[in-house]
């Protein structure tokens, strides 16, 4: 159990922070070529600091040094139990500078504290540590031959990576993309969202000392035109990967078919269900999940469960209980460790959230929303991305699952039924790349992630799912025969 502090420490590491302000590239923070870039706290609107952001000459150099290293081997040519020793030492210096990372994530990001301190930190230590343990106990293979030859399949890194990052977990996400690419051996460029790059620029310096090679992860801060567009074009770069919106993920698809039709793995949106069904068991414990995954983050969360699709039986009693539940959600100062939500992440955000409410205020604060709207409207449709509970009843179960399925998304669902066989036949029909049974969540660091139709394209995030994103299958193929014997095949 983490030790939180008071709201007036928090506030007093947040007041002596001594944030990086440049792009790190070769081992090193070097000024950007780009215009200074200010970060802001978007509960207090100060300015926290100025970045130096990158430009297309920056994303150049980085992804010399990034092949440079590769292609030298620094890292990707280590003994993979060498890998592990050097991010096993990343973790240690993250849990020791987890305080910083927190109140440098909550006052970037407006996210509360006590997330930060509970769940960011600790689960982007803990995956990178899952994939640096991993790294030296995966296997290649060898195919079935005839006698006249021996066929292994073997993985290799595969080479430059790009990690496009959003805004809403910034170090998490991090993690999800340089623990398992790191531990294969890539060489990773980050580019963070333009609200929230401090915790990618600290931990790059941390990798740094822990002994990751230069070259082998830089981190760019900059826009998506100015930097993610120029990686994405790259002809050197040798996959992206993205966590986002579905439009902008879409983009990163035409600009590897514009150049060098790089890899491209796509974690983009959602407008998850959770299901409820008529015989589900204990409301209490179904309100508690469903106010968790509809609110947690303030609904800034691809698998959120925006759309409570519940059958019209038990729709009452449930929503009581919601509301209920919501009463001890505290919205407010993300430094305040008894707060359960922060801001929205910036202005723009907010109109866009807004946009879809009734008489609520302005300011970066949103309290949490319970909307009751029919299947077809477009609350029910829109990846509104806030703390917003779309409320659709159900006539009966099947119905319910129809209702669920009738998105252009697929990331994430969850299904309470207290009928096993109801709850698994539900969890094989809905269209989702995750499905959690009398539970909200989104698996574990083991499990893969991301998602069906809108939702995603071209591979997994966690899990060896993610190991094999980052490697490429290479058959090796050896003549076993004695060419004196003649002409031998296989
Ligand atoms: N995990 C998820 O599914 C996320 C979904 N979103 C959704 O996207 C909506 C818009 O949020 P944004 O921050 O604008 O998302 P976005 O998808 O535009 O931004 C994500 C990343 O892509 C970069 N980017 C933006 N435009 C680019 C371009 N033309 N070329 C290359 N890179 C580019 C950004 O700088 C950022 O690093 C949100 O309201 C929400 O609905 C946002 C963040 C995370
Ligand atoms: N929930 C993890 C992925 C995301 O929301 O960006």
């Amino acid at each position: 159990m983490t030790d939180l502090l008071t709201h007036a420490e928090y506030q007093a590491i947040a007041d002596s922070l001594d944030p990086p302000r440049s792009p790190f590239i070769d081992g090193k923070f070097q000024r950007g070529a780009g215009p200074m870039m200010p970060t802001t706290n978007p509960a207090t609107g100060q300015e926290i600091t100025q970045i130096s952001t990158a430009t297309t000459q920056d994303v150049d150099l980085a992804v010399a040094k990034a092949r440079e290293a590769f292609d030298q081997g620094r890292w990707s040519k280590l003994d993979p139990a060498q890998r592990k020793d050097v991010l096993i030492r990343l973790c240690k210096l993250m849990t020791r500078n987890r305080r910083e990372l927190a109140v440098m994530e909550s006052v970037e990001a407006g996210k509360p504290i006590l997330d930060c301190e509970t769940i960011d930190i600790p689960e982007a230590i803990d995956c990178i540590k899952w994939h640096a343990e991993a790294a030296d106990k995966i296997y290649d293979q060898t195919a079935p031959t005839g006698d006249g030859a021996i066929a292994m399949i073997t993985r290799e890194p595969v080479g430059v990576v790009a990690a496009v990052l959003p805004w809403n977990f910034p170090l998490l996400m991090l993690a999800w993309k340089i623990g398992p690419a790191l531990a294969a051996g890539c060489s990773v460029i980050v580019k963070p969202a333009e609200q929230t790059s401090l915790t990618a620029l600290r931990v790059a310096e941390l990798a740094y000392e822990a002994g990751l090679p230069r070259g082998v992860f830089q981190v760019l801060p900059g826009d998506g035109p100015s930097v993610g567009e120029p990686l994405g074009r790259h002809m050197d770069v040798d996959m992206v990967t993205f966590t986002g919106s579905t439009d902008t993920g879409r983009m990163f698809l035409k600009y590897a078919a514009d150049s060098n039709l790089k890899k491209v793995v796509l974690e983009c949106g959602g407008k998850n269900p959770a299901v409820v069904f008529d015989d589900a068991e204990n409301l209490d414990h179904v309100a508690e999940h469903v106010v968790n995954a509809a609110f947690w983050n303030g609904g800034q969360n691809c698998s959120a469960a925006s759309r409570l699709i519940v059958h019209a039986s038990v729709k009452d009693s449930l929503m009581d209980k919601i509301t209920a539940r919501l009463r001890d959600w505290k919205v407010g100062d993300p430094l305040d460790p008894t707060t359960h939500i922060g801001t929205l992440i910036d202005a723009d955000h907010c109109a866009k959230v807004r946009s879809y409410l009734d008489n609520v205020g302005a300011g970066p604060f949103v309290a949490p929303q319970i909307l009751h709207v029919a299947q077809d409207d477009p609350r029910a449709r829109d990846e509104i991305f806030g703390p917003v509970l779309c409320v659709i009843e159900a006539s009966s179960n099947d119905e319910a699952v129809q209702i669920a399925n009738d998105t252009s998304y697929g990331l994430a669902a969850s299904v309470f039924s207290g009928e096993g066989r109801a709850a698994l036949r539900a969890a094989r029909d809905i269209k989702a790349g995750t499905v959690t049974v009398n539970c909200y969540g989104e698996g574990s660091i083991a499990t893969p992630f991301g998602g069906y139709k809108h939702s995603g394209f071209g591979g997994r995030d966690n899990g060896l799912h993610a190991h094999d994103q980052y490697t490429e299958i290479k058959t090796i193929w050896v003549d076993l025969n004695d060419p004196a014997d003649g002409n031998n095949v296989g």
